[in-house]
């Protein structure tokens, strides 16, 4: 469960990014965020994953209260939350298994465990058998999946995705959004920001807009109504 209540974020030399937002996400719930640039997606999940602190109100993250958190649980914290980016942000100088394994790395987990879990996590997004390549050899597609085995390797109950097709055609979208679905399947929480509306349409989940820093609207999105065909044209009069 994640919960905004009242938060606006202020960064000094900006002025406000977020004005006064109140929503809750349940756990198991996917959502997208959806707004103009600048609109404050990129602060919002942020605050999330304590990137950033608001500037007023309070951000709870199943039962923690952010503001509250003891420094010396951030890093915990920060492993509960998988953060895929538009841009990756793969080592180029590192095989795919070492990209994945990263965050067991820094957990301290052992050799065995991390093998498993990374092939684990490669077998979910569909790249066992490239392991062993380096970042820059892969397509964007099969780049920003490892990015995705990268954010579920630890096992997140959270997965918080910014612009996470911003580079990709409208296919691999499509692609990377249907891996989504899956982790959402396993009952992990998804939180997704997203200029890609049709998208958006076609999937039917709760969307957040935000608007220069406000929640202008949450809404499940109806499928577009079918372009009326010849059938249902008026009876041409007698
Ligand atoms: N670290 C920062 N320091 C100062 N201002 C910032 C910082 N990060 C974001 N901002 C400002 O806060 C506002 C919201 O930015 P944010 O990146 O959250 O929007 P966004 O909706 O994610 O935009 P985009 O879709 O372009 O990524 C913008 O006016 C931006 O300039």
């Amino acid at each position: 469960m994640i919960e905004f209540e009242h938060v606006s974020k202020r960064y000094p030399e900006r002025g406000d990014a977020l004005k006064d937002l109140t929503f809750r996400l349940e756990a198991g719930e996917m959502a997208f965020l959806t707004g103009h640039s600048g609109a404050g997606k990129s602060t919002l999940l942020k605050l999330i994953g304590l990137l950033e602190r608001p500037s007023r109100g309070s951000v709870r993250v199943g039962d923690d209260d952010l503001a509250r958190l003891p420094r010396r649980r951030i890093p915990a914290h920060r492993r509960r939350i998988g953060m895929v980016f538009q841009d990756h942000r793969l080592l180029a100088e590192r095989s795919v298994f070492d990209n994945v394994a990263l965050p067991l790395v820094t957990a301290g987990m052992t050799r065995d465990d991390i093998g498993k879990r990374v092939r684990a996590a490669l077998d979910q997004v569909g790249l066992l058998k490239l392991e062993r390549a380096l970042p820059l050899t892969l397509s964007s597609g099969e780049q920003q999946r490892v990015g995705i085995a990268r954010a579920v390797v630890g096992r997140p109950e959270v997965i918080l995705a910014d612009e996470p097709t911003g580079n990709l055609d409208p296919e691999l979208s499509q692609e990377i959004f249907r891996l989504f679905e899956r982790f959402h399947q396993l009952g992990v929480s998804l939180l997704i920001a997203t200029h890609d509306l049709d998208l958006i349409q076609s999937l039917g989940h709760r969307t957040l807009v935000l608007k220069q820093g406000r929640l202008v609207a949450d809404a499940i999105p109806r499928p577009a109504a079918p372009e009326p065909g010849p059938e249902s044209d008026p009876a041409p009069a007698p």
